[in-house]
């Protein structure tokens, strides 16, 4: 049995719904489904996720609601009419909706929350029908009924672990095909709550080991894992494998092609991902694995680049000597629920790195002047136009010379990393580097012998 996921650019409109499900019937093993809500038509077009963020900052602030429920009720339309369905469904998603808009909810986090759940629950629901109209034993299957639990923040949720064991119980009815939402579940309470963006990548995984399925098959709208990003380099090489501890350290950096949560249920149950192309569904795509072989794949994998990050400079004499200064600093964190990716330090200075996406303004200089007082430091100071580049791949040990080589090819260009950041299994590197420059930094280091070299052994 296989789980087979369909991201928003794989489900836009109703030709590309018309492709995902030609892929879905075409191997019977594919029984679990996982649908996003429907993506961008087109460059500058706008995900239906995003529209229903709109449609909750409209409710939240008592606004009139008709214009912005009526463009995200189009886009399923457009969907029902490609396939000749009747208005029925759109009525039945109009009053779910409308329903949705008179709800209390427990705090603002949770209305949005519950309003961008929507975007997949309404696309898995109109795509069962879809294909049940199609002749197809599909059924729609809320995670609700899988026992998918959640705690955490609403909108960053984290899948309980004894969720596991309720999923491995379910009985799929022979023949049948479930279309499940992806990026949403609840909490023990019964309110919405949403994985990260991008996130139905994780509800893929989270029923890929629940079910202990034989793949997990992830298809979305490139052929391929490239090198580099695709927007960045034009035609990268195309990875053909890459280990999970790969993927997890370019998925977070910045290749979202697989949310960088997602590896994690996979890897406990050691099931392989194929990243496929829904337009291209015979190409191999890529596997990712739990191992390979790192003789046939030296140096450089893939270099990733994330603007997502601020960074915050401490400098203060015969810091390396103060007993309990890092403690006090996370202590500020602690009190800010704040928490941070990365802490490089010198013996006089140390850099905090921090998701940009959890800081506000007023945290930050809250936390400023909090840290000051408790540390007493020379300098104090924000980068907010901070970047990481990280260098990944299983063979990077084999090659000594690599990081010397790869700071005098940046230096040629005038592109002077802040921080090195190498951990002890050496399978990354990680560069800090002024935001504007990261995409530079990405095509200087593509185009190092190292991954020349690699490209040709792959
Ligand atoms: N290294 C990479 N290889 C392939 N795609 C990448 C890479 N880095 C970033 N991407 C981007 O990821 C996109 C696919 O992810 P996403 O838009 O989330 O797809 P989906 O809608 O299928 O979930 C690609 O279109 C590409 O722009
Ligand atoms: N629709 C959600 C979840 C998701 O995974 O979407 P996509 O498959 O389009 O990346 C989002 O936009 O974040």
């Amino acid at each position: 049995m296989k789980v087979i996921k369909f991201g928003g650019s794989s489900l836009a409109t109703g030709e590309q719904v018309q492709k995902a499900i030609n892929i879905i019937v075409a191997d019977p093993a594919r029984r679990i489904v996982v649908v996003s809500a429907p993506g961008k038509r087109q460059k500058g077009d706008t995900k239906v996720t995003d529209l229903l963020v709109n449609l909750a900052g409209a409710v939240q602030s008592q606004q009139d609601t008709t214009a912005i429920r009526d463009s995200i009720l189009d886009r399923y339309r457009d969907i029902a009419d490609y396939f000749g369905l009747d208005g029925v469904i759109i009525a039945q998603l109009r009053e779910h909706l409308q329903h949705l808009e008179q709800r209390h909810y427990p705090s603002a986090e949770h209305l949005y929350a519950a309003f961008m759940a929507q975007g997949e629950n309404m696309n898995a629901r109109l795509i069962a029908r879809v294909m049940a109209h199609m002749g197809y034993r599909a059924r729609f299957v809320d995670p609700k009924e899988l026992g998918m639990v959640v705690s955490g923040a609403p909108r960053s949720a984290t899948i309980l672990e004894g969720a596991y064991a309720t999923i491995a119980h379910y009985q799929i009815p022979d023949g049948e095909i479930m279309v499940v939402p992806g990026f949403f579940a609840y909490d023990k309470d019964g309110n919405y709550a949403t994985f990260a963006r991008g996130g139905s990548d994780i509800t893929g995984s989270i029923l890929a080991r629940g079910f202990d399925v034989d793949l997990y098959e992830n298809f979305t709208d490139v052929s391929a894992i490239y090198a580099v990003n695709p927007d960045v380099v034009d035609h990268p090489r195309a990875i053909n494998t890459l280990t999970y501890r790969e993927m997890r350290e370019l998925s977070y950096a910045g290749f979202s092609v697989f949310n960088d949560e997602a590896i994690i249920p996979v890897i406990h149950a050691g099931i392989r991902v194929n990243v496929k192309n829904t337009n291209h569904p015979d190409a191999p795509g890529t596997m990712i694995a739990p191992t390979k072989d790192v003789r046939h794949h030296h140096y450089i994998t893939g270099v990733a680049a994330s603007q997502g990050f601020t960074a915050l400079y401490l400098h203060k004499y015969l810091l390396n000597k103060e007993v309990g200064l890092t403690l006090k600093i996370l202590q500020v964190l602690y009190k800010y629920n704040v928490s941070y990716e990365h802490m490089p330090s010198g013996i006089d200075d140390l850099t905090i790195i921090f998701d940009k996406h959890q800081l506000n303004a007023s945290q930050m200089s809250a936390m400023t002047d909090e840290i000051r007082a408790a540390i007493n430091p020379d300098q104090i100071q924000w980068f907010d136009d901070f970047a990481i580049v990280m260098i990944v791949g299983e063979g990077l040990y084999a090659d000594p010379t690599l990081v010397a080589h790869v700071m005098d090819e940046l230096a040629k260009v005038g592109i002077a990393p802040t921080m090195i950041n190498q951990g002890a299994s050496r399978i990354s590197t990680m560069l800090g580097v002024d935001a504007d420059r990261a995409d530079d930094a990405v095509r200087v280091i593509y185009s190092l012998s190292g991954c020349e070299k690699s490209q040709h052994v792959l």
